[in-house]
């Protein structure tokens, strides 16, 4: 069980600095919280949206959470499953993309089965060996803090186990991936596992969630003949159903719909094919459906 605060806020755990701290306070600014305006601060109340957030290093964030420490933290995918923590992904936050690959000096390595006997560098210890153990797979696992790619360099690892965004690190490192990708990661929402629902979890939830739909949706009003109206709801058939409303011009009508961000442009050339006309495009800030 979860220990209710002494003051009943949602505590939040929120990475401080590295690859997701910026995006992670961004989305929190954007769901209506208050956010730090100084990268050392370390907590945050928010009292007028019963909130406490925690800035803290992600490696750490599932560890709090899963003891019950904090009731929510903002994590990467990876961070969670590396650490073991009784904590679950309860919403994927689409940024801090990243894959998990091996890797090894350029033209050495090129299936999985290779790794064994040999020695192996990686900050995530807990994903690889239950990689390697999952396949029967024997290696040594070193841990290392950072900066794993220089280690084979410097003779202490054939191969590296690391995160990859655009691959450019292990390029002037002069290693290349091989075998199959281990996890596809991006920022997470992590709870308690179990841990059934804290006070204000769900609010928080719901609110990160409008955000995450007004990012990937567009609001589109255009105008139409009255005759067409069948054909152009059929491409923008909206959430639940478009808004059809009349104009002063007789035969025509207005009609309103959200519609994917991507392909919102094609989705205008087409509706102007079809005899739409005044076609607007504007941005969603916040939504709950
Ligand atoms: N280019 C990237 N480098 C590192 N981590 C990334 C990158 N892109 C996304 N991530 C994700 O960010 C999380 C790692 O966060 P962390 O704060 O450790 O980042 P970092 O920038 O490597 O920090 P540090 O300064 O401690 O090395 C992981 O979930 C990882 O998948
Ligand atoms: O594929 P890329 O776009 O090059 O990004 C991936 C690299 O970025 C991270 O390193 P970071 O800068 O965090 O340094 P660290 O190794 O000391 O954590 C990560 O550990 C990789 O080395
Ligand atoms: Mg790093």
């Amino acid at each position: 069980m979860s220990t209710p605060t002494a003051t009943g806020l949602l505590r939040i755990a929120v990475p401080n600095k590295g690859a997701l701290s910026q995006a992670a306070s961004d989305i929190l600014r954007e769901s209506g919280y208050r956010q730090r305006d100084d990268s050392k601060q370390l907590t945050l109340v928010d009292a007028e949206n019963g909130v406490e957030f925690f800035y803290l290093r992600p490696r750490d964030i599932a560890l709090y959470v899963g003891e019950g420490t904090l009731d929510v933290g903002i994590t990467g995918r990876d961070l969670l499953l590396d650490s073991g923590a009784q904590a679950e992904e309860v919403l994927p936050l689409g940024f801090g993309r990243s894959r998990f690959h091996f890797a090894g000096p350029a033209g050495r390595f090129d299936s999985l089965e290779q790794l064994a006997g040999t020695r192996i560098a990686t900050s995530y210890v807990g994903v690889v060996e239950a990689f390697l153990a999952e396949r029967g797979i024997e290696a040594t696992v070193t841990r290392l803090d950072g900066a794993v790619e220089t280690s084979i360099q410097l003779g202490v690892a054939d191969v590296v186990a690391d995160v990859v965004e655009t691959g450019s690190t292990l390029r002037r490192a002069g290693l290349e991936i091989f075998g199959e990708t281990l996890l596809r990661s991006e920022a997470v929402l992590v709870a308690r596992r179990g841990g059934g629902m804290p006070p204000g979890l769900e609010v928080f939830r719901r609110r990160v969630e409008g955000v995450l739909v007004a990012r990937s949706y567009v609001m589109m009003d255009y105008d139409i003949a009255e005759d067409r109206v069948d054909d152009a709801v059929a491409l923008t058939p909206g959430i639940e159903s478009p808004t059809v409303s009349p104009l002063q011009r007789a035969g025509w009508v207005a009609i309103r719909a959200m519609v994917p961000r991507a392909g919102a442009q094609r989705l205008m050339d087409e509706l102007w094919d079809l005899g739409a006309r005044g076609i607007l495009l504007t941005d969603i800030h916040a939504c709950r459906l």
